[in-house]
């Protein structure tokens, strides 16, 4: 899928005067076209080869898909778009620009001055064009079909999808192997040898190690950026209001007038240019909005006034009174009142609200860069696990509910995810399993296989065939204790997985405390949920490990915090138990003298849901 996509049109002229840019705009309407889904993004830039590199680069390291450039392909000196390209590619594609010539060709001879290059840097396709409209129409026409194609292949997707869905739902008979020697079964460690280390460790490791995640960055709509972590620090260009508005509909004046009889001398409504200024004694009917008249300084709401001459057909007002002497700036918005040119809109590391997506529209940006989070694969374990559309369960199976919880519930906090199946309970397959995955993706959410069976080989695959750490392989949590975050080199890159226990709700309370903490961390942002102290709707019983149990909160107005109420039993297979629920309560670990909190007992909860739903 093509997601975005920049034409830059490289031309002295043009940067001079962007109306005779004619090139760029037909090329930004073929890519509108062609690729009607994507973000377009247009700039001009002078022929100058350190700012064509700066911006070529740019542009790839904010994950574009194809950068398109017009201009600069000629022979004279200040041609430069071909060496800058050269500069910026790691891989050229010179079947594009030969088949490019050769069309050319057949049209004119001077195709042959056309020194245009084609190439990849990353993950983007960048493509010289040459500086006219006729020539770019003629060479767009030529790239076209390939351009989605090549696109796909640069991205890798087709391929990799197919193979992982070959090799891990249908082909059992894959071909990698493992270092984990499962025959010895009598011989298996009967205590966990992972040290059980305590909540407050576990995200601290967490935190640690997702905050060294590079910083990748995107270029998006301002709407796309809902919930983003902004990666730029965006001023105001221009104040707000960026005229002395009115706030109220009634009269602008001038405040040393004071109380009494003005002459209505014009009427000015939003969006009307500014009039002639005032002078003393008279006044400019205005609505809340409008731009004052020079002169006036004040306005007096209409209530504040009476009518005192109109015209005859009762279609002009002559005269007002003003009944009360108004003060200086009364009821006006001064230039800059809401935001004064230079103000700071959003800043490096902020997420995007709704209230600052306005913002940006208001004060005229379009795109914004934001950092692009980890790419996450999802991965279930188990020899008992079918797919969830069969509609017959095999005697002893279950259908795998895992990776479609997982999937929507990264969802709903914003990243996607790719679904890389489901691997059985052998060394070999979940080596092959585990490798698919970590080729697509940065960060691998699996599940299942994390605890004492002789089945549960996920920790010795990491150790044993991905050389991983171990950055904790046992929590002291309910539900979660096996839970397992690891780091490990794979092609070259360092990858990031978090094993969750097979139990759904294990899974599902650990995705919520490890997983999203992780991404949000990734991004620079800060990981945790809100914590709210609510009192119990009624008794629990607490458990040797501290647990997060799923409740539902209730405010009623006739009480002093909001009552938390558990969904019956929290068994870890117990998925019902977070249906409808918004907050994950800290129950503490049971000790001798504590085994139960009554019902009234305040709890910290955390906040993992919408309160606006169940409230
Ligand atoms: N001897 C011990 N046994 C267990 C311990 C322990 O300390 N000692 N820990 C228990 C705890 S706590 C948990 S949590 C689970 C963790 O289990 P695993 O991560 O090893 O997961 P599996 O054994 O593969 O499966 C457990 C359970 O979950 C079901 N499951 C697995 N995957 C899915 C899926 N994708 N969709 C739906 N359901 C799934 C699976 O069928 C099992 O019922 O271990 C305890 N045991
Ligand atoms: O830790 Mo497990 O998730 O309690 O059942
Ligand atoms: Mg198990």
């Amino acid at each position: 899928m093509v997601k975005a996509v920049a034409v830059i049109t490289i031309s002295d002229t043009c940067f001079k005067d962007n109306t005779k840019d004619t090139s760029g705009p037909a090329l930004a309407d073929f890519v509108k076209e062609l690729f009607p889904e994507a973000n377009l993004h247009t700039i001009i830039i002078p022929d100058e080869r350190e700012i064509i590199e700066r911006e070529l680069k740019y542009f790839c390291e904010t994950n574009l898909d194809l950068v398109l450039t017009t201009g600069g392909t000629g022979l004279t000196p200040r041609d430069v778009t071909p060496e800058a390209t050269k500069a910026v590619i790691q891989r050229e594609v010179p079947g594009i620009t030969m088949a490019v010539t050769l069309a050319s060709l057949k049209k004119t001879p001077m195709a042959q001055l056309s020194r245009a290059v084609a190439g990849i840097r990353d993950k983007t396709l960048i493509v010289n064009f040459p500086g006219s409209k006729k020539a770019v129409t003629e060479c767009f026409e030529v790239v076209k079909p390939i351009l989605p194609h090549a696109i796909s292949l640069i991205h890798n997707e087709v391929a990799e999808v197919s193979y992982i869905h070959n090799n891990m739902q249908f082909n059992h008979t894959c071909m990698h192997s493992s270092n984990v020697d499962i025959s010895k079964v009598a011989l298996r460690p009967r205590e966990s040898p992972f040290p059980m280390i305590e909540m407050a460790d576990a995200w601290k490791a967490v935190d640690e190690v997702m905050s060294e995640w590079k910083e990748r960055l995107e270029i998006v709509t301002i709407e796309e950026g809902l919930g983003r972590v902004v990666a730029q620090t965006l001023h105001a260009k221009e104040p707000m209001p960026p005229f002395p508005a009115s706030v109220k509909d009634g009269y602008a004046c001038l405040s040393i007038d004071g109380a009494g009889v003005r002459r209505v001398r014009t009427a000015v409504t939003a969006g009307d240019a500014p009039t002639a200024p005032l002078c003393a004694g008279q006044c400019a009917r205005v609505n809340t909005g409008a731009a004052l008249p020079a002169g006036a300084d004040c306005v007096v709401q209409v209530e504040d006034t009476r009518l005192v001459a109109a015209s005859d057909d009762g279609m002009t007002e002559l005269e007002v009174e003003i009944l009360k002497a108004p003060e200086p700036q009364q009821d006006v918005r001064n230039v800059g009142f809401d935001i004064p040119m230079g103000t700071v809109l959003v800043d490096k590391g902020q997420i995007l609200d709704p209230a600052k997506i306005g913002i940006l529209a208001g004060a005229g940006y379009q795109n914004v860069t934001v950092r692009a989070p980890p790419k996450v694969a999802l991965l279930s374990t188990g020899n008992e696990l079918q797919e969830p559309s069969d509609v017959k369960l095999k005697p002893a199976h279950i259908r795998d509910s895992n990776r479609t919880m997982l999937r929507v519930l990264l969802k709903e906090h914003g990243y996607d995810s790719i679904d890389c199946g489901i691997a059985r309970d052998t060394p070999p397959e979940i080596v092959a399993g585990i490798a698919a995955a970590l080729k697509l993706a940065d960060v691998l959410v699996c599940t299942g296989g994390v605890s004492m069976g002789e089945k549960d080989l996920l920790k010795p695959v990491l150790l044993k065939d991905f050389n991983a750490t171990l950055h904790y392989g046992r929590v002291r949590m309910k539900p979660g204790k096996p839970c397992t975050f690891a780091t490990c080199e794979f092609e070259g890159k360092k990858k990031y997985i978090f094993a969750l226990p097979g139990n759904p709700v294990s899974a599902y309370v650990c995705a919520l405390l490890f997983v999203i903490r992780a991404l949000r961390v990734a991004c620079g942002a800060r990981g945790g949920w809100a914590r709210l102290r609510v009192r119990l709707a009624h008794a629990a019983q607490l458990d040797p490990r501290p647990e997060y149990a799923r409740a539902a909160l209730e405010l009623h107005d006739d009480r002093d915090m909001p009552y938390a109420t558990m969904l019956g039993s929290q068994c870890s297979s117990r998925l019902l138990s977070a249906c409808g629920t918004n907050v994950l309560l800290e129950l503490p670990a049971a000790t001798p003298s504590l085994q139960r909190l009554p019902a009234g007992a305040v709890v910290p909860a955390l906040v993992t849901g919408r309160l606006d739903f169940y409230s």
